[in-house]
């Protein structure tokens, strides 16, 4: 089927760089592409301090000036730079892309098109060699390169038939009830801890640990404000959970909801406190967590993962906007020795063949004129790239050949990880 092409339909303008100014009418084109429900005005006053306009760009069409100037905004997209853990626990430049929208006027014109080629033209030239986001629907992105690399993990657990055998320690850990804005710093000194231990967190950002504390009533849906419990070991913080309550009261009695929003322990003792606490809660019958790692220990400490109704979740897409920088910025914890021939119609600077010869210690990714023993395209290598989505798994569905036999099962293994690869928030 042939395609207006966006002259032809109207949309002549190219994307082009946002200015301060003009934030709130962008802002305004984003939030009616997701409905046009308006958002409370301190989410609205953060999400405009955090938005790095010069990283932003907008689509405006039939301005007067050359540049669009004074015309209507009909598309937007951003990037935060991000810094996000590999496997080998290396911080690795990553923008993370945002607030895309089409006005539902010119959608299916090619706009979303010409801004994902000026972004991934400008993330390769700002020299990060990843972009990633988190996808509205999932078949957006492919096209573009990205793959699904990290999944999460939802719970709707029955508190009141589930057990929870907790490990040694555990009965060391000291919960308090703290206001969650008077230990925010003590909150991010434990995150900050956790960001290099786990492939896909990131860094925060200054500003991004006030998100977590936005507590607007309209999403509380019938839920009590945020509450926050730190934990302390010998005097030391070591966690915290923030967390609401959905009180509930049925003809056989109580039956309210602990709803969880963030839970964090440097240690195996911790989470576990924290966990029996939440399901512990006086006239809560239900723990609903959303957005947890993968490979989250409590799963193997109930008496009835099946009464915890868990459910798995597509998370973050990863695109390798410089395959031969990425790959050889994480570690492979087998070794690796392996001529991948990529695929990348989007960027071609990617396509080719690149050598990647690596182990636990490091790597080096460059061109080669060597035989290929893998090909795929580049939204495969994204996948896997963390560690989440395994190359075997990914030959097996047919979306890796493997040209060199042996060359898919021992690749699989050096791009494993130990730990789930996890991205604890959007953006
Ligand atoms: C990271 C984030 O911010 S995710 C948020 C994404 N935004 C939203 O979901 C808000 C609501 N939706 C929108 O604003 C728009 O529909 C967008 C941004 C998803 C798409 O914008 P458009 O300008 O219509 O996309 P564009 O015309 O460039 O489409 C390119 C291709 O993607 C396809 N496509 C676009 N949107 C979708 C979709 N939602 N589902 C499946 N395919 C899609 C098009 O059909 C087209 O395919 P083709 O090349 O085979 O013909």
């Amino acid at each position: 089927m042939e395609r207006p092409t966006s002259e032809d339909s109207g949309v002549t303008a190219e994307p082009r760089v946002l200015r301060r100014d003009e934030w709130d009418t962008w802002y305004g084109t984003l939030i009616r592409a997701f409905s046009g429900v308006p958002e409370s005005a301190e989410v609205l006053a953060l999400y405009r301090e955090l938005t790095q306009v010069d990283r932003s760009i907008g689509v405006w069409e039939g301005g007067s000036g050359g540049d669009g100037e004074g015309g209507a905004c009909v598309g937007t997209a951003g990037a935060f730079a991000f810094g996000m853990t590999v496997p080998g626990g290396a911080r690795v430049p990553a923008a993370g892309v945002t607030m895309v929208s089409v006005a539902a006027t010119h959608r299916r014109r090619g706009v979303l098109t010409s801004m994902m080629r000026r972004q991934l033209d400008d993330v390769r030239a700002w020299g990060e060699p990843l972009a990633v986001l988190t996808a509205s629907e999932p078949a957006i992105y492919g096209r573009f390169g990205y793959g699904a690399a990290t999944f999460v993990l939802n719970a709707e657990i029955d508190t009141s038939r589930v057990r929870l055998s907790v490990p040694a320690g555990t009965d060391d850990v000291r919960l308090r009830y703290e206001e969650p804005a008077d230990v925010i710093d003590a909150c991010e000194e434990v995150y900050a801890r956790l960001v290099p231990g786990r492939p896909g967190m990131l860094a925060r950002r200054p500003g991004w640990e006030r998100l977590a504390l936005l507590d607007p009533e309209s999403g509380r849906d019938g839920a009590s404000p945020l509450q926050c419990v730190l934990a302390r070991r010998g005097g030391e913080v070591t966690g915290y959970a923030r967390f609401r309550v959905r009180p509930a009261w049925g003809s056989e009695g109580p039956r309210g909801t602990v709803v969880l929003d963030e839970l964090a322990g440097l240690d195996p003792a911790t989470e576990a406190a924290l966990w029996r606490f939440l399901f512990g809660i006086d006239l809560t019958s239900t723990l609903a967590v959303r957005g947890r790692p993968v490979d989250e220990a409590w799963q193997y400490q109930v008496s009835d993962v099946r009464r915890c109704r868990p459910e798995l979740r597509d998370a973050l897409y990863v695109r390798l906007v410089d395959v031969g920088a990425a790959l050889a910025a994480r570690t492979y914890q087998a070794p690796v020795d392996v001529v991948f021939e990529v695929e990348d119609a989007f960027c071609p600077w990617n396509a080719g063949r690149w050598r990647l010869s690596g182990d636990a210690k490091g790597a080096s990714c460059e061109r080669t004129s060597d035989p290929a023993d893998l090909a795929l395209s580049v939204r495969e290598l994204g996948s896997a790239y963390l560690g989440g989505v395994s190359l075997g798994s990914l030959g097996a569905a047919g979306r890796v050949r493997e040209v060199r036999g042996g060359a898919l099962a021992a690749a699989s293994v050096g791009f494993g990880s130990d730990v789930a690869p996890w991205l604890p928030h959007g953006f």
